[in-house]
């Protein structure tokens, strides 16, 4: 076990009578990392935050958290916690609620929460009661992070925020953990864990199914490029290529004149294909964007066939 790591849990399982919530889980996650935390609904990525926190009790294993128990107030101040659904008494203002935690954590730096409610646009005075849901996130996160963590823990941290305050959300969480912080980012948002995290791990049914780094995924992903090329190609000779998963001829001519383009959806290496077309004049390779949206998806159904994303090709590609 890491001595630098924020979370250790340890064969740490949860089971609500017969549901198995959590079965199993060896997670380490350093200082300063950004983890993102995936799964499907009910996958048990709430159970996972709720057991860190010792809001509830193992089945079975253990969970660390700066290298004490959740349970202990001394770690649990050094914590930030947001909740999928911010359960606050409506009569309470944001500086109530800030006061509040203030007095559990031993003093907030006011500097600090008056920049926080200034970023995410927050009138302190107003009764949480009479906030909408996108605004009660805004309290939320102040609330989680007024105090600089050392560990964030987050539960679906964006929904309901628009688009300006998603992006100021976001970089609050890269200072944050710039500044050292760890941060668990439990998320359905794809695009948004893609652009913080370091590593990600996806749960399916209470059991980790993968953990890897965001580039190590992103390598998972299928490629899809259009060959232009002089020659007009037989798509079957290509669709017979292990790799290649789709082939296409798109008709009409290539950006260079009479010939062809060849869109594939490839999965491994390339080389095969590379092979295959060089005999028709490769002109050009147009190269689109990995969709790791598509890996993340074939870990959450391993059974399901995942669309092709819409594809990012401009019109020269197209007759
Ligand atoms: N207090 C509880 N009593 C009984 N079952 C529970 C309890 N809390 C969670 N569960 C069950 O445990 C499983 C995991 O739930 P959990 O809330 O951890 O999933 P999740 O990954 O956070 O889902 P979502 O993305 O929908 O928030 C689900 O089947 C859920 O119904």
């Amino acid at each position: 076990m890491s001595a630098h790591a924020a979370i250790v849990t340890t064969a740490l399982t949860k089971h609500f009578g017969a549901v198995h919530a959590l079965e199993d889980l060896n997670l380490e996650v350093s200082r300063g990392e950004i983890l993102g935390y995936l799964g499907p609904n009910g996958a048990g990525k709430t159970t996972t935050i709720r057991l860190l926190l010792d809001f509830l009790r193992p089945t079975s294993g253990t969970a660390r958290v700066l290298g004490g128990s959740g349970a202990d107030p001394e770690v649990r101040r050094r914590i930030g916690y947001l909740p999928a659904e911010l359960r606050i008494d409506p009569r309470y203002t944001a500086s109530d609620l800030l006061d509040f935690y203030g007095r559990l954590r031993g003093g907030h730096d006011r500097r600090w929460v008056s920049e926080l409610l200034e970023r995410f646009d927050l009138d302190p005075r107003r009764r949480v009661g009479e906030l909408s849901t996108g605004n009660r996130r805004k309290v939320g996160i102040v609330a989680a992070t007024a105090h600089r963590p050392e560990l964030l823990l987050l539960d679906e941290p964006s929904s309901g925020l628009d688009p300006l305050l998603q992006h100021e959300f976001q970089a609050l969480v890269r200072e944050l953990a710039a500044d050292g912080a760890t941060v668990l980012l439990s998320s359905h948002v794809l695009p948004e864990v893609e652009l913080l995290a370091h590593r990600v791990a996806i749960l399916r049914e209470g059991r980790l199914v993968t953990i890897a780094g965001v580039e190590e995924l992103r390598r998972q992903a299928r490629q899809r490029i259009d060959l232009h090329l002089e020659q007009r190609p037989r798509p079957a000779a290509f669709a017979e290529i292990t790799e290649v998963v789709e082939a296409q001829v798109m008709t009409g001519n290539g950006p260079t004149g009479p010939g062809a383009v060849l869109r594939l959806v490839i999965d491994g290496s390339a080389a095969a294909v590379f092979n295959a077309a060089a005999p028709l004049g490769v002109v050009r390779v147009v190269s689109h964007e990995a969709d790791l949206d598509e890996v993340f998806l074939r870990y959450y159904h391993p059974d399901r066939d995942i669309p092709a994303a819409e594809s990012t090709t401009s019109g020269e590609a197209r007759s």
